[in-house]
């Protein structure tokens, strides 16, 4: 029934303009699942590879197509295998991981179509669990999100206390809101950047200011607790001439960076920090987790590239203690699954995400319903984000 008999591949746009790859599967039974692929801006090191649409496109459909055709959706383990084995590389940089997780989405889609169960029910299973991810909601960025911003890339508003994800959700836009009135009492202008946080030209101080008041106010206003959190991006803040963290004028040498991000956590009650650090710095990693992993999420993204190896090194030393998971960093959703699976079973929260660069798109919801995430970090505002953001309302909801 869920016998693959077809797939399409097409170039579409993405929030940000770009060219981006779509992938439709149909099944002979006329199941049928269509899904596109993200694109980050502040890419790690070690992701796989995304190559331009057209090229990925014309490479899947000579090497990927031929193989999965004849093959079953609903054994996504087989169809992300046979991607793998078409692509024939360690970083999908022969069909490229845009086409690769295309067609993995699509397919799970087209196999949940095929058995009429919503995508989180066929991922996870009769027997998932029954809680709902945290969203973190990005309200102020800069670095490579934004020209002219903060130099940290993303302040994060982390709604711990919401009694439900809907609440959750509507928190996030309120302290986004807040943030936005904030600056404008300050005289401040406020652009928005790639995820649709506000894009302000302030210093990465001022910005925690005005999160520390907005939060508050939405806290209050609402009756729940909301701590907020950041994505450093260390590796973009990184300079390895200098061997420094540079700020603007201002640089921290790497011990530095660590003692800074301490204060932080410690001055803000920071719930989250990603990426304090560079992306090869697993030692001071695991220094910066084990003075405040007993309080905060340290969670590794460019460090572990949603990549069961990386990980593995990473809980051997005790570098953070949970991880962003990216399909498209490793290039299909068994790949993501194995890696959701190796953290939770050494006591390492997933955080599934977006990527800066985004579609209509809503598999991660689905994904971090299936996986029982405790977390999603996947924008406040913007069609593409709150695309995302219903989906998991509609999922709590019954009406998926
Ligand atoms: C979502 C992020 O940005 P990008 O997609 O640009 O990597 C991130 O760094 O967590
Ligand atoms: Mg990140």
């Amino acid at each position: 029934m869920t016998r693959i008999t077809s797939i399409a591949l097409r170039r579409v746009l993405d929030s940000r303009g770009n060219a981006t790859v779509e992938a439709d599967v149909l099944t002979e039974s006329g199941g049928f699942g269509r899904a596109a692929a993200p694109s980050g801006a502040s890419t790690g090191e070690y992701e796989a590879v995304e190559r331009p649409p057209s090229e990925a496109i014309a490479a899947a459909r000579e090497h990927a197509v031929p193989r999965l055709e004849g093959l079953y959706a609903g054994d996504q383990r087989e169809v992300d295998a046979a991607l793998r084995a078409a692509d024939g590389t360690e970083d999908f940089s022969a069909i490229g991981a845009n086409s690769a997780v295309a067609i993995s989405m699509a397919a799970a889609k087209a196999a949940a179509d095929v058995i009429g169960a919503p995508l989180y029910q066929h991922l996870g299973g009769a027997f998932r669990g029954e809680n709902f991810p945290v969203p973190l909601g990005n309200v102020i960025g800069g670095g490579e999100h934004a020209a002219d911003a903060t130099d940290i890339q993303e302040f994060l508003a982390a709604p711990v206390g919401a009694p439900s994800v809907s609440e959750a959700v509507f928190a996030n836009a309120a302290v986004h809101a807040a943030a936005a009135s904030i600056l404008a009492d300050r005289g401040v202008p406020a652009a928005k950047g790639d995820e649709g946080a506000l894009a302000p030209s302030i210093s990465d101080a001022e910005a925690f200011e005005v999160m520390a008041e907005a939060t508050d106010r939405v806290a209050e206003e609402v009756g729940f607790s909301i701590r907020f959190g950041l994505d450093m991006a260390g590796a973009e803040l990184y300079d390895a001439d200098a061997d420094a963290y540079v700020y603007g004028e201002e640089t921290r040498s790497p011990d530095e960076q660590v003692e800074y991000v301490a204060g932080l956590i410690e001055e803000y009650d920071l719930a989250y920090v990603e990426d304090p650090l560079d992306e090869d710095d697993y030692d001071r990693f695991a220094t910066l987790t084990e003075r405040v992993g007993d309080r905060t999420l340290i969670c590794g993204d460019d460090l572990f590239v949603t990549n069961v190896d990386r990980l593995e090194e990473g809980i051997d030393v005790g570098a953070a203690n949970s991880i962003l998971i990216k399909p498209n960093q490793i290039g299909t959703l068994s790949q993501a699954f194995d890696a959701v699976e190796l953290a939770t079973r050494n006591g390492y929260d997933s955080v599934i995400s977006h990527r800066s660069g985004e579609t209509e798109d809503t598999t991660i919801a689905h994904l971090a319903v299936a996986t029982d995430a405790p977390y999603i970090k996947t924008g406040t505002v913007g069609g593409e984000r709150t695309a995302k953001l219903n989906e998991l309302i509609r999922i709590a909801d019954g009406a998926v």
